[in-house]
């Protein structure tokens, strides 16, 4: 049993939601009755296809109603901080809408991206909290200003099919270049949640790309790629802008970008990205479409993850 699911918990926690997920992908209908006449309302500020689609259909699977509300688009523009006079571009304060959502869900599950701009705002995972604070129902995040729980979710279910049961493997993020400033959170849950679940990680990046110590303490950091690389199991790639220099592009190398010669010393090297992914960007069409790549499992591994949150979730209402 779950209340709120915004990030790695411990590792009871984390064992329990992959067997779980395991078994709801073995049986996806084994619990088809436990949500009957409950309602999830699943609230996007951004983009997206996985989460959007498979957050609908793990909901389903356990007889639950889900409504998706394109709020970026859609809703009525949200004035956040407390005590402003609102005459200027916002319409409604979120402690009338998340009340209002409360009210009409029985659990809510948020998409809000960082600003990567305001980065005490972001590090306080600001928006995100609000709907915690005034909705007062159990909440989800869909990826918030620093974490994508239900992504690192998926991405363990993935390592566990991946892994030989005697065997600890060795789990390497890579940094990718990327044209955008794009945000931490894959990254930062990724690290939390393979260092959680007792992984030996390392973590590479061109000098400046260090990511929040409170997120990757514990992991091993090497600036040099090939070294990194060596003797890989999994290889997740993954372009964050940087954390130190808030937001910025520090670099766009393209050196970085994974080939298959970037991984000669790690032949049974597995390669993960959590989609969408810049194809010849970030990632070579060469690993994308061949036998080491895990994408579209991680990303059919989302159903279950959601599906096993949700349903620890419902466990406790
Ligand atoms: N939810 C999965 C990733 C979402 C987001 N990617 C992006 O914004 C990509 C945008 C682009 O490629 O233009 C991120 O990395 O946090
Ligand atoms: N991986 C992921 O969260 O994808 P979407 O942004 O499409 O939901």
């Amino acid at each position: 049993m779950i209340k709120h699911f915004t990030q790695f918990e411990n590792r009871q926690t984390a064992d329990s939601l992959i067997d779980l997920a395991l078994a709801y992908k073995a049986n996806p209908r084994m619990h088809a009755s436990k949500g009957i006449g409950k309602r999830i309302g699943c609230i996007f500020l951004n983009p997206s296809l996985r989460t959007r689609a498979s957050t609908q259909i793990a909901a389903l699977q356990l007889g639950m109603e889900p409504i998706v509300m394109n709020m970026d688009k859609e809703g009525w523009a949200l004035e956040m901080r407390e005590g402003v006079t609102m005459n200027k571009g916002t319409v409604e304060h979120i402690k009338d809408a998340a009340g209002v959502l409360g009210s009409y869900f029985d659990i809510l599950a948020i998409r809000a991206f960082p600003t990567l701009t305001n980065k005490q705002e972001d590090l306080e995972d600001f928006v995100f909290n609000q709907f915690i604070k005034y909705s007062g129902i159990p909440v989800i995040s869909l990826e918030s200003a620093i974490r994508h729980p239900l992504q690192s979710l998926a991405d363990m279910i993935s390592i566990r099919e991946n892994t030989a049961e005697s065997k600890k493997p060795k789990v390497v993020l890579t940094w990718a270049p990327h044209i955008k400033a794009i945000p931490h959170a894959v990254a930062n849950s990724f690290s939390e949640w393979a260092l959680g679940c007792g992984y030996d990680l390392t973590i590479t990046h061109p000098t400046g790309y260090e990511l929040d110590p409170k997120f990757t303490h514990g992991a091993n950091i090497e600036h040099d790629q090939q070294a990194a690389l060596e003797g890989a199991d999994f290889v997740y790639v993954k372009n964050w802008s940087a954390f130190n220099d808030y937001g910025k592009i520090l670099s766009t190398d393209p050196a970085w970008m994974l080939t298959e010669k970037h991984l000669k010393h790690a032949k049974k090297a597995k390669v993960m990205h959590c989609l969408p992914v810049r194809r010849n960007l970030e990632l070579s069409d060469e690993i994308l479409d061949g036998p080491r790549s895990l994408v579209q499992q991680q990303a059919q591994n989302r159903i279950f993850a959601a599906q096993a949150v949700i349903s620890s979730i419902l466990d406790g209402i």
